[in-house]
């Protein structure tokens, strides 16, 4: 495996499709557009052309469109090939991409990771790109533009400049220091300023949780006895059959789950085993797993069913709408938040709108400038703890804070890959798609 191969992937989605788009990057991308098409169209303009295998027959009509480096993608010379997305076009069009000299598949990520070494992306917003792809719902399409835009980027960039800034001043400082012309209210406001840093580092921090939400979903947690209607809900607010729904009480055991859209974010809604005492080994595993569940749940929907006259559990420390079910048999609801049938529909438009409202009340307010991943929140807890380093250091020796000043700008440099972070680059990409 050569990082100076030619390298090719289909870049579009499942086939059949209308047109599949074949990409292909390095440095004799041209040389085999030319054996394959004839010649090289004009870069940036999309030319209909005649692919051909090495016997000279036609495989497909295609566009093509060449893109050289640095002015591509990848910072490589490019091109495009945008056939008709048959499965046996793009098999016989891989099959003669891969007959040339030095040239192979793609892995994962390897586009972008190539975009990365050419510096035409740096690592969050590679890290954003990876994201818009797999992005299902509005605001998790809006969160990943934040990353590729290159606005959180410039947010680390300005921090670790100001740390930067700040080291040179204080060193300055510790030269000139016998001298009597250097103003002693420079360090004033230096140090001014590294605690300002340090505080919108932490403000920054705080925001994972909000990232984390709106990237990889707000959780909530169906909990409640046996036979509540737990997995009748999941069902209904699923609009499909997805769990077994039985009379017998103790019918779920396993954690399922189903993604939602509510209002642009996305939602992971589990369905439990009913809570209860059992002698039942496998039962009492999935109470333990429910249980477990609970504790980490953004939001937990406490059902009871209404017409068994049931308390809905109270799960203290936890955001809990307590919710009757039934509604059809039942005209309780004392005690209840909202009541509901998943046997009718009754109510399920009201459960949907609390969720949203509970949802909006935790992202309330949040920019979409968030850390969303534990490698970026890492780096920023390894700069704050530097910074406050720094800080304590400050009144006791000149020479301290410099290096833990340096050493909070190369966490910030860390994260957008500014900074040496080639161990870091088989991890990151490797969770990319095939050809991006
Ligand atoms: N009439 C009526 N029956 C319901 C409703 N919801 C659930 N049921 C019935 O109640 C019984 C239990 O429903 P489930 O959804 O399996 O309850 P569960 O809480 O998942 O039960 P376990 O998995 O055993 O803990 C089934 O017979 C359902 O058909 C409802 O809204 N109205
Ligand atoms: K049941
Ligand atoms: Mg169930």
């Amino acid at each position: 495996m050569r990082s100076t191969d030619t390298i090719f992937a289909l870049s579009s989605g499942a086939l059949p499709s209308g047109v599949a788009v074949i990409r292909l990057s390095g440095a004799t991308a041209f040389d085999i557009c030319a054996g394959i098409a004839g010649r090289v169209p004009p870069t940036r303009q999309a030319q209909l052309m005649t692919l051909r295998d090495a016997e000279g027959v036609a495989i497909d009509q295609a566009l093509v469109l060449a893109f050289a480096g640095p002015a591509s993608f990848t910072g490589e010379d490019c091109v495009e090939f945008h056939l008709h997305g048959g499965r046996a076009v793009v098999r016989a069009m891989l099959d003669r991409l891969a007959g040339f000299p030095e040239t192979r598949h793609a892995e994962a990520g390897e586009f972008s990771r190539r975009a990365f070494e050419n510096g035409k992306l740096d690592l969050v917003e590679a890290e954003g790109l990876s994201d818009i792809i797999v992005a299902e719902t509005e605001m998790q399409r809006r969160l990943a533009m934040e990353q590729t835009s290159g606005r959180l980027s410039g947010l680390y960039e300005r921090w670790a400049g100001a740390l930067t800034h700040a080291r040179a001043m204080i060193e300055a400082e510790l030269d000139f220091s016998d001298e009597e012309d250097v103003p002693g209210s420079v360090s004033t406001s230096i140090w001014q300023s590294v605690d300002g840093v340090a505080g919108e580092i932490r403000a920054h921090l705080a925001g994972l949780h909000t990232g984390e939400i709106i990237r990889d979903g707000y959780q909530v947690v169906i909990a409640g006895a046996p036979n509540a209607g737990k997995s009748s809900l999941l069902n209904a607010l699923a609009k499909r059959d997805i769990a077994i729904v039985t009379d017998i009480a103790g019918t779920t055991r396993d954690i399922l789950e189903v993604h939602l859209d509510i209002g642009g974010y996305a939602v992971r809604l589990y369905d439990t085993a009913g809570l209860r005492e059992t002698e039942d080994k496998v039962e009492a595993e999935g109470v333990r797993r429910a249980r477990a569940l609970v504790e980490t749940a953004d939001l937990v929907l406490s059902l009871a069913d209404m017409t068994g006259g049931d308390a809905p559990e109270a799960f203290p420390d936890r955001d809990c709408l307590l919710v009757g079910s039934k509604s059809d048999l039942s005209s309780g609801g004392d005690g209840f938040d909202l009541v509901l049938s998943s046997e009718s529909g009754e109510g399920i438009d009201r459960l949907i709108a609390a969720i949203s409202d509970r949802l909006s009340a935790r992202v309330a307010g949040s920019s979409l400038s968030l850390p969303v991943r534990a490698r970026q929140a890492d780096y920023l807890r390894q700069a704050l703890a530097a910074l406050d380093e720094a800080m304590a250091a400050r009144a006791l020796s000149p020479e301290l804070p410099s290096e833990s000043l340096r050493r909070a700008a190369v966490a910030l440099g860390r994260i957008t890959g500014r900074v040496d972070v080639e161990d870091l680059l088989d991890v990151i990409f490797s969770s990319f798609c095939v050809g991006k």
